[in-house]
């Protein structure tokens, strides 16, 4: 679709009325045939509908309502494409009568409103234009598609009487564009020099200074660029507003129009700076251009910052506060209600107590040891409320002095370097002097002179206005001694004479009574503070006539310049990002594949291989292995019971031979009933429950080693810390059921002869057992003092238990050789108690004399009856449990959790890392690229309809 050509053609005024209409209407029904063909979007039946209507609003709408927007990668692939300009084109709300309301009723306009703004304002052809446009016009005309002429012949007086329809509308419309044109110069006029405008890019105000002229129309060649991104063709020359007339009248201090007229171009710009601070917040070359404050101490720069931003936040004190740079990025937010402030580094948000948010700014400034002095690190910062326009502004007070001062040289240098890297270009300084001090000795514009030598991106701000006479205040405004090109704003941000106890009677009025509107996004201190400004200024307006003042005015005019200077830094940035991007690909594919990962998806393979671990434990952990490791904990306690009650017994030996006398039969029964109470007094519910616990969660741990979790302390804490709790919700009930259990085998044990001969194997099998491991130890005696060192030394402990004499003996081989002669009597008791066991101990009969058959057959009993509740209460609740509640863990974690788990491991955080960098950067890309497009496209239309 040839759109400009198109409503080129509709343009000529000296067409006598009627045709005029008759072929601009046939054009727009042409030109919306064509752009419903082109979406193919609309049925032929919507397409009558609209035509029938002819209502080019309605048709708009229709055809806007159908499109739907391209992705951004297609876009990017047809970003050249008019046809997808002419798509979007027609998408633009109709504008209403008034060209006020459209402004202000589309407050917001989205970025393509905002060019197409410049595109109707370019439409806006003078009459001259179109004459000259006749004889094109006529020969297009010819051309006008064959359907359409024959369409328009068949239908004769229908389409005629339709097309004049039309032509009304389309001539209300004119009007509108032609105001809106106004409108838009108005706008940028405050910021561009008339040579700007017309794109010629030579400045019409050559003595270097505009802030005399006070209509900022000196903004140099930043605007001329600015005027030749926008508007190449355009020979109006702009009339330059002032803090004028309509300020005065403008009473609701309240009602600050910046925030009407800010662009969403703007938004757009910042939300990609912002998202190249995240790629790389130290990178001075990837990233779009800021203000950057500079000022002496107590220029007022605090004030300044903060009157834009409608509270106070930045921590002051003598200290040298400052020690890291503040990138402060305002973000407008038209629907919230109340200011919040983030700090993304620190990963907080939505902070809306400002004394906090100084607070966090004062320690992490504090954080810099004195003897550094200064942190190349920012912090970075950003506001968000209705009332603060979109910009990006960096806090570098201190510095300038600093450097100044009696520093070492080293610390000289740093400082030097910070600033320089914060000053270069594309950065615009904002050097900010106190009007009660002489320009000459303002450290602010030393230092911007030294970055900015030609005065061309520094704006210069004069606080304090109060201070001075207005004369005074003038000439300084109007000085030609420091010429910059963007000029002197002059401000005031303090209320004179405003103690605490007035802000407290201030705060406390509202509505009416109170004069001054309340908000929740601007402090009753700064409302106090531009309304001192306001009446001053107005009460001194014809002194300040020719020059700009306010902080309205400062803030308007750094909105608009911060968005040219953004504007003209996307294309090189662009540039710059492709290569990035390109680099960041090639090491993607290389080192890991192109395959995704993200810190969630890691954590979740991670969690699922861990869960199938845990199906594996479950299916291997069942009552077997229960009751073994419940066994082996009793086998070693009746060993205990049997040394200490029996092994030491010297009496041991009548249990050889068959017992007759009463006495012994009565000593050996209580002893087994004492040894058998004290086993089934162990405490088996807790020990066994205990067991079982400790038992699973080492299990866990070697499930854990087999996967990936085993890098990450983070979420291995998480997972045994679930089970844990998981596991002690059911502790003290299991370890009651099992003692409840087992306590009938405290008065009475019943054991039938297949419990005895299980018991007498298991006897047999643990004395063995017993008899290996006390002859391995004193095989390692041996070994280690040799065999015949050991006899002897044996044979002494023998003949002389007490160590009367050492004959020489060390006290380690005395040591030694007591051990081995305990093993040897051990092992001898061991080996004769075992050949009882095999040649007695047959039947529950002989328990008396067979306490390890007996007590090992009691801790079979206690075994099996702890194993069948252990089973039901602790371990089916847990494995039904513990991945529930894992799940429901893992869920709760924040994003930066995961991510920060994820990370811990140096290959995953590499892997994550670089592919959020290529995201990141294919992102601002593509952002960028979207606002190149317009950029592309509106000077491609234009180009085309100039004559
Ligand atoms: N009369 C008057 N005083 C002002 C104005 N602006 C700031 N001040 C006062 O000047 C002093 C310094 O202002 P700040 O905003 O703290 O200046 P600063 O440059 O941030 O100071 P440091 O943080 O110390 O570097 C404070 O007492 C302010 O109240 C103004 O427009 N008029």
């Amino acid at each position: 679709m040839r759109l400009h050509v198109q409503i080129a053609q509709t343009t000529s005024l000296t067409m006598s009325n009627r045709y005029t209409s008759c072929v601009r209407s046939i054009t727009f029904v042409t030109l919306s045939i064509r752009i419903f063909k082109a979406i193919g979007g609309f049925s032929k039946v919507n397409m009558a509908k609209a035509l029938q209507n002819q209502l080019p609003g309605r048709c708009i709408r229709l055809v806007s309502s159908s499109i739907i927007s391209p992705s951004i990668p297609a876009l990017r692939k047809c970003r050249t494409s008019q046809r997808w300009l002419s798509m979007r084109a027609i998408s633009i709300p109709p504008i209403s009568n008034n060209n006020k309301l459209f402004y202000h009723s589309y407050a917001r306009p989205s970025p393509f409103q905002f060019r197409m703004q410049f595109f109707h304002n370019t439409l806006n052809l003078s009459s001259k234009r179109f004459a000259s446009m006749f004889p094109n016009i006529i020969s297009k005309a010819i051309k006008i598609p064959t359907y359409v002429g024959g369409g328009m012949a068949a239908a004769g007086s229908y389409i005629a009487y339709k097309a004049n329809e039309t032509n009304t509308f389309i001539h209300g419309k004119w009007d509108q564009f032609r105001d809106f044109a106004g409108n838009v110069k108005d706008r940028f006029g405050d910021v561009l020099p008339d040579g700007a405008v017309t794109g010629s890019g030579a400045s019409s105000n050559n003595n270097g200074n505009n802030g005399g002229s006070g209509d900022g129309s000196g903004d140099g060649d930043l605007m001329s660029a600015a005027a030749s991104l926008f508007s190449d063709n355009d020979n109006e020359r702009t009339k330059v507003a002032h803090e004028d007339d309509e300020d005065d009248e403008d009473d609701g201090l309240d009602e600050d129009n910046t925030q009407d007229e800010m662009l969403n171009l703007m938004k757009q710009m910042i939300e990609i700076r912002s998202l190249l601070n995240k790629i790389d917040s130290n990178s001075a070359h990837l990233s779009l251009p800021s203000i950057v404050v500079i000022g002496s101490q107590s220029s007022g720069k605090s004030s300044v910052l903060e009157s834009i931003v409608g509270r106070e936040f930045l921590p002051k004190g003598s200290n040298m506060v400052t020690r890291r740079p503040i990138e402060l990025t305002l973000v407008n937010t038209p629907n919230s209600k109340e200011i919040t402030a983030d700090f993304p580094l620190l990963r907080l948000y939505n902070l809306t107590n400002f004394k906090e948010v100084k607070k966090i700014l004062m320690e992490s400034n504090m954080a810099v040891p004195t003897t550094e002095a200064i942190s190349e690190d920012p912090i970075q910062l950003t506001i968000k409320s209705s009332r603060v326009p979109d910009l990006s502004l960096v806090d570098l007070p201190g510095y300038i002095q600093i450097e100044a001062a009696d520093q070492p040289m080293e610390l000289k240098g740093k400082i030097r370097q910070l600033c320089d890297k914060y000053l270069a270009d594309p950065n615009i300084i904002l050097a900010i002097s106190s009007a009660d001090v002489d320009l000459a000795n303002s450290a602010a514009l030393r230092a911007a002179k030294a970055a900015d030598p030609q005065g061309l991106r520094t704006i210069g701000v004069i606080t304090k206005l109060d201070l001075v006479s207005p004369e005074v205040g003038h000439s300084i405004l109007t000085n030609k001694k420091y010429p910059l090109k963007m000029g002197y704003v002059g401000v005031i941000t303090k209320a004179p004479g405003l103690g605490k106890s007035h802000l407290g009677l201030f705060s406390s009025r509202s509505g009416s009574e109170g004069k001054v509107p309340q908000s929740a996004t601007i402090e009753p201190q700064q409302v106090a503070v531009r309304e001192f400004e306001k009446s001053y200024l107005r009460e001194h307006k014809k002194q300040f006539n020719d020059c700009q003042v306010s902080t309205k005015k400062l803030r308007e005019k750094l909105i608009k310049i911060l968005e040219i200077s953004m504007s003209n830094a996307l294309e090189p940035t662009s540039m710059l990002i492709q290569q990035e991007l390109d680099d960041t690909s090639y090491l993607f594919k290389v080192e890991f594949n192109d395959r995704q990962l993200t810190p969630k998806s890691y954590l979740l393979n991670n969690v699922d291989i861990l869960k199938l671990g845990i199906k594996e434990f479950q299916e291997k952990f069942n009552r077997n292995e229960l009751k073994s490791i419940l066994k082996a904990d009793l086998d070693q306690r009746v060993l205990d019971f049997l040394a200490t009650r029996y092994w030491k017994d010297e009496n041991l030996q009548e249990l050889s031979s068959k017992i007759n006398n009463d006495d012994e039969i009565l000593y050996w029964h209580k002893k087994l009933e004492l040894a058998s109470s004290s086993l089934t007094k162990v405490g088996v519910g807790r020990l066994s429950t205990m067991l079982v616990t400790n038992a699973i969660l080492k299990e866990l741990e070697n499930v854990l080693q087999e996967t990936q979790l085993k890098n990450h302390d983070l979420i291995k804490e998480l997972v045994t810390n679930t089970a844990v709790n998981v596991l002690n919700a059911k502790y003290y009930a299991t370890a009651d059921q099992v003692e409840n259990c087992i306590k009938p085998f405290k008065y009475e044990i019943d054991l039938d002869s297949r419990d005895w001969n299980i018991a007498r194997e298991h006897s047999v099998l643990l004395m063995k057992e017993e008899m290996r491991q006390c002859n391995e130890k004193f095989q390692v005696i041996k070994n280690s003092i040799g065999s015949k060192k050991l006899q002897q030394v044996m044979a002494y402990l023998h003949r002389d238990p007490n160590k009367t004499e050492t004959l020489g003996m060390s006290k380690l081989l005395l040591e030694r050789g007591s051990e081995a002669l305990f093993l040897s009597k051990r092992l001898q008791i061991l080996g004769f108690r075992l050949q009882l066991l095999k040649n007695k101990c047959s039947s529950v009969v002989e328990k008396d004399q067979c306490p390890e058959v007996f007590l090992n057959a009691v801790s079979d009993k206690l075994t099996s009856t702890a194993v069948l509740f252990l089973n039901v209460e602790l371990l089916s609740d847990f494995f039904y449990n513990f991945p529930i509640e894992l799940d429901r863990k893992l869920n709760n974690l924040s994003e930066e959790q995961v991510e920060m788990f994820a990370k811990e491991d140096p290959r995953i955080a590499r892997h994550i890392e670089l592919q959020k960098r290529k995201e990141l950067l294919d992102l601002a890309l593509e952002k960028i690229d979207s606002i190149l497009v317009f950029k592309k496209s509106y000077k491609g239309v234009s180009k085309k309809i100039t004559p």
